[in-house]
């Protein structure tokens, strides 16, 4: 698919990745200001919050370098069916890994955590889930889609984003914004997760994916594609997707575009 293809920087480790994927945060809360005087970003869980702290809580380096947190809104691109305070929830990490660091200075992002009512029944908690999607994103007439600035995944070892797995039914989801999932092959089982229409139908995609233990998926994702969630996203969205990843990461993976910041 020339011309089409996602964007892949590779970079040496996590802290030289780190400002880059500042640079391109600032390129893309500066479009969702100008677009709508808010930046709505969409995050997932595992390693993504550490990195992405690293990337948002380094010193400025000009003006122009300048992280509005006031303007963002953060909402989940996935959740566990777990206490905002468990050990398992994507909130909590994003809590303990970025915004209670965040300088009380720099102004507070808005965030969107599950209502933890309605933990007890999955079904429910994506229902209420996407009610709030729906309040934030639609300007009284109702949209078909809600369109995000930006999703931040991450890449599991098997080829999935969010709690979107590989060979799993969900993925064949149509009508729903954001689903239920009662057994994830990743622990803990029970979850909600946008679901693959909604990812592909934000304006930008990043994924973040490091470490070696990530070579053989990244070869598949990007040599065969095979049907993977991740490479679903990256057929769906093309040049709007955009991997940061580490050397280690992409060992050995043949890439038309493999570019540089
Ligand atoms: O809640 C979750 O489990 C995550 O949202 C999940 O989709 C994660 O992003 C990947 O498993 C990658 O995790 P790592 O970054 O830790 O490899």
């Amino acid at each position: 698919m020339p011309g089409k293809q996602p964007n892949l920087f590779a970079f040496n480790d996590v802290d030289a990745l780190a400002p880059a994927l500042r640079s391109y945060l600032i390129t893309c809360q500066n479009a969702g200001l100008t677009r709508h005087e808010a930046f709505k970003v969409a995050v997932s869980g595992g390693s993504l919050p550490k990195t992405l702290a690293k990337a948002l809580l380094a010193d400025p380096k000009s003006a122009e370098d300048t992280i509005k947190f006031d303007k963002w809104e953060i909402f989940f691109a996935d959740e566990r069916a777990v206490p905002l305070d468990h050990e398992d929830s994507n909130y909590g990490l994003l809590k303990k890994e970025l915004l209670d660091k965040i300088p009380a200075e720099l102004g507070q992002p808005t965030i969107h955590p599950i209502d933890t009512q309605y933990l007890d029944d999955t079904q429910e908690l994506a229902d209420q889930y996407e009610k709030l999607l729906v309040n934030s994103f639609a300007k009284g007439d109702s949209v078909k889609l809600p369109i995000f600035d930006l999703l931040l995944l991450g890449s599991g070892p098997d080829g999935h984003t969010c709690s979107l797995f590989p060979g799993h039914p969900l993925l064949r989801e149509t009508d729903a914004w954001v689903a239920p999932i009662e057994d994830s092959p990743k622990p803990p089982p029970r979850r909600i997760t946008l679901t693959l229409p909604v990812v592909t139908h934000a304006v930008k995609v990043a994924f973040v994916a490091t470490g070696g233990g990530k070579k053989e998926i990244m070869k598949e994702i990007f040599e065969q594609g095979n049907g993977l969630p991740c490479a679903l996203v990256n057929e769906a969205t093309g040049e709007r997707c955009s991997w940061f990843v580490d050397n280690a990461a992409v060992e050995g993976v043949s890439f038309p575009r493999r570019g540089f910041l």
